[in-house]
């Protein structure tokens, strides 16, 4: 089932959080949405839930807007704010009460429980819960109704690294059962491990929508590492042939625009033995820094 949005706009008074924005999410996949604080993630995924109202514009799952669902607990299941419950509920009566809500019996609340490593937790109250407690709780909550849209708001929040595996490798296999998943997050690091496609905004608008594949072949630069002895003699050869290089170290260059083999090359006909020959990319948090700064709401100083 896809998601789409289509010219989706949100004005608080004065204020546009989400400007024109027009992007579809694919299933069988996970797909990232990534921007800086303030970007308008949450707004999107508000409105695509039905929480708040679109100012212009609309968001819809399989072609609907949530409102229109048949079963909209079979269909979606979202992690938004993972500490907005009941305070005094245990993590099994918690479950329960949306189970019954979306007409689901008790053998799933367990299930989910079990899912979430939270058996040993059912009966404790979520006050006594660390946040990565109430993401698993979260999680669980959102995959009562076994959804084929899952919509997860900073899932890796608060989880240590046990529980990141786990929440990316159960998105992962949620993905190839043909789900439809959708997760945001303000860090591209998080990005690059766990998600196959990105949509990326800034200031409510939309500045990339691809593969990350796609993605990275055309933000980021590469440069090709090479350590060798005869560092002046590969400088001179590769000046030769008029291309970038910068020294790095006593024996290392740094060669821009090349690919290993063409240099590699080079350095065979010139008989230069040569200790390491290496592409380095660019970090992708540098290319998506590059990409948002002009729209980067809030950005704090050095000291
Ligand atoms: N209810 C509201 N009233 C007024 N402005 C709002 C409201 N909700 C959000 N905004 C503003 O809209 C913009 C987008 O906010 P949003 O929370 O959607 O961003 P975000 O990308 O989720 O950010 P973060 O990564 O910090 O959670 C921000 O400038 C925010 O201050």
């Amino acid at each position: 089932m896809c998601i789409r949005a289509h010219g989706l706009t949100k004005r608080y008074g004065g204020k546009t959080a989400v400007d024109g924005l027009s992007f579809s999410v694919q299933p069988g996949v996970i797909t990232g949405f990534l921007g800086p604080n303030g970007a308008g993630k949450s707004t999107t995924l508000r409105m695509l839930l039905g929480l708040i109202r679109p100012t212009q514009g609309a968001i819809t799952i399989g072609g609907r807007p949530i409102a229109e669902l048949e079963h909209p607990a079979r269909t979606i299941g979202a992690l938004l704010d993972a500490r907005a419950v009941h305070p005094q509920r245990t993590a099994y009566d918690h479950l329960l009460a949306f189970a019954h809500a979306a007409g689901l019996g008790k053998a799933r609340v367990d299930k989910m429980l079990d899912l979430a490593g939270l058996s040993n937790a059912a009966t404790s109250r979520p006050d006594q819960f660390s946040l990565g407690m109430y993401q698993r709780l979260g999680l669980a909550t959102a995959l009562l109704g076994d959804p084929d849209v899952l919509v997860l708001d900073e899932p890796l929040n608060g989880l240590d690294p046990e529980g990141i595996r786990w929440m990316r490798s159960l998105m992962r296999s949620l993905a190839s059962k043909g789900r439809t998943i959708l997760f945001s997050s303000h860090l591209m690091s998080e990005m690059e491990i766990t998600a196959d496609n990105l949509i990326v905004i800034g200031n409510g608008r939309l500045i990339a929508d691809s593969s990350l594949a796609e993605f990275i072949k055309a933000h980021t630069s590469t440069v090709v590492l090479v350590r060798t002895a005869a560092r002046e003699q590969l400088a001179r050869a590769l000046s030769d042939a008029g291309m970038r290089f910068k020294a790095i170290a006593s024996d290392t260059l740094h060669v821009a625009g090349a690919d290993p083999s063409c240099v590699g090359g080079m350095a065979a006909k010139e008989g230069i033995t040569l200790d390491e020959l290496t592409t380095i990319r660019e970090p992708l948090e540098k290319a998506f820094l590059r990409l948002t700064r002009s729209v980067t709401q809030y950005e704090g100083q050095l000291a």
